[in-house]
């Protein structure tokens, strides 16, 4: 029996949107939204309707209906801290992504949309969400009692790249260690242990900076800049995520952009040399978490493209463990063969506890 998949993974510029029949993908798109469109809505959360309305018409484009699928499969968004794995969405989840996720992110909005399009005819299924959480108890402090490390991280692709780079060296990813860079407009770089992620930096407050964002910062000149008087809590917010990293020193987040004004200006080399600096001393951090037994080091996402960049931190870690380049994201296949394995009966699917 073949089964067909509707995937949906909005992300802050577009959504993407996918057709599985099985394994294989029989039709992707990415919906680009242009900036004055999101603009139009100040709250994540309002995008609601326009992202179906796009995802809809995508869909009926390609002569699809919301009945010709057996399920859909969705990015899961910022829930309570949970395990991996592929859970069935339900309407308490629904409730708690749009009225109770403490960090409002667009991948929220994927299992809400999907579980509308669905009206409860086929189920809905989310897998590795952003907020999989499986660190050791060691790496949640901070240093300060009240405040908690978080797992927010890019989930999905790190897990898939493990699974890929596994099947590669023909074992068990339950089996290996890993350490997993996504390098993306935002940067997460996780340390996995036998298939569990037992580390990884907070891709919104921690870890390098990256394209779009300026990873940990020193804490006492952001206390200043906080008590200045000069800035919004909002305004703060943007500096960090969304105008930090790349934007705020060059005015792009664009590494093609930024590698290219390197070749002639020392400045911009300088900028990209750091970033890249920063990940392999991640990465570095990450190797000691798994006390150096490190199966392979992985790089993806989409700056894991540029071979001149992952060279540069290459150059770093090399010795460390044997380096595994896997540019791009592979959330759609991941998502699609999560619900795969569900319906296949292969796995059962998690039902989430609530909060
Ligand atoms: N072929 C490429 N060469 C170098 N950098 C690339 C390439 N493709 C994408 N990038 C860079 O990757 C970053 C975005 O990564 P991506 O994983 O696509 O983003 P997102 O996190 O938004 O999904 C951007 O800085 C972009 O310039
Ligand atoms: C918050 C962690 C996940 C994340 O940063 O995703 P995007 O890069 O897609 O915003």
């Amino acid at each position: 029996m073949m089964y067909r998949i509707f995937v949906i993974n909005p992300g802050s510029t577009s959504t993407k949107v996918a057709v599985y029949e099985d394994e294989e993908c029989v039709y992707a798109e990415k919906v680009e939204h242009s900036v004055q469109d999101l603009e139009k809505f100040p709250d994540i959360m309002d995008q609601y309707l326009f992202r179906k309305d796009n995802i809809l018409s995508a869909l009926k484009k390609v002569g699809f209906h919301e009945e010709d699928f057996d399920a859909i499969a969705a990015r899961g968004g910022i829930l309570p801290p949970l395990e991996s794995g592929t859970y069935l969405v339900d309407e308490r989840m629904v409730d708690y992504l749009l009225h109770k996720s403490p960090v409002k992110h667009v991948s929220n909005l994927a299992a809400v949309i999907a579980f509308e399009i669905a009206k409860g005819r086929i189920p809905v299924y989310i897998t590795d969400p952003v907020s999989v959480d499986e660190m050791i108890p060691e790496a949640r402090l901070s240093g300060i009692p009240e405040i908690e490390r978080k797992s927010l991280s890019h989930a999905l692709n790190i897990r898939a790249v493990c699974r890929k780079v596994a099947k590669m060296l023909e074992k068990d990813f339950n089996q290996l260690n890993f350490v997993v860079a996504h390098l993306g407009g935002g940067i997460s770089v996780a340390a996995i242990r036998n298939g569990r992620m037992i580390d990884v930096n907070n891709a919104n407050d921690e870890g390098p900076f990256s394209p779009e964002r300026t990873g940990e910062l020193p804490v006492g000149d952001v206390v200043r800049m906080c008590f200045s008087g000069k800035y919004t809590k909002d305004e703060l917010k943007k500096r960090y995520v969304g105008k930090g990293g790349l934007v705020a020193y060059l005015g792009t987040n664009d590494l093609r952009e930024a590698l290219k004004r390197a070749e002639k200006d020392d400045y911009a080399k300088l900028i990209v040399e750091a970033m890249a600096y920063q990940i392999a001393k991640e990465i570095g951090g990450m190797c000691a978490v798994l006390c150096g037994k490190v199966d392979g080091i992985i790089l993806t996402g989409g700056m894991a493209h540029s071979e001149k960049f992952t060279e540069m931190i290459k150059a770093y870690v090399y010795k460390f463990a044997p380096i595994f380049i896997v540019p791009g994201e592979f959330e759609l296949e991941a998502l699609a063969l999560g619900a795969l394995r569900v319906l296949r009966g292969e796995e059962t699917a998690k039902r989430w506890g609530g909060s």
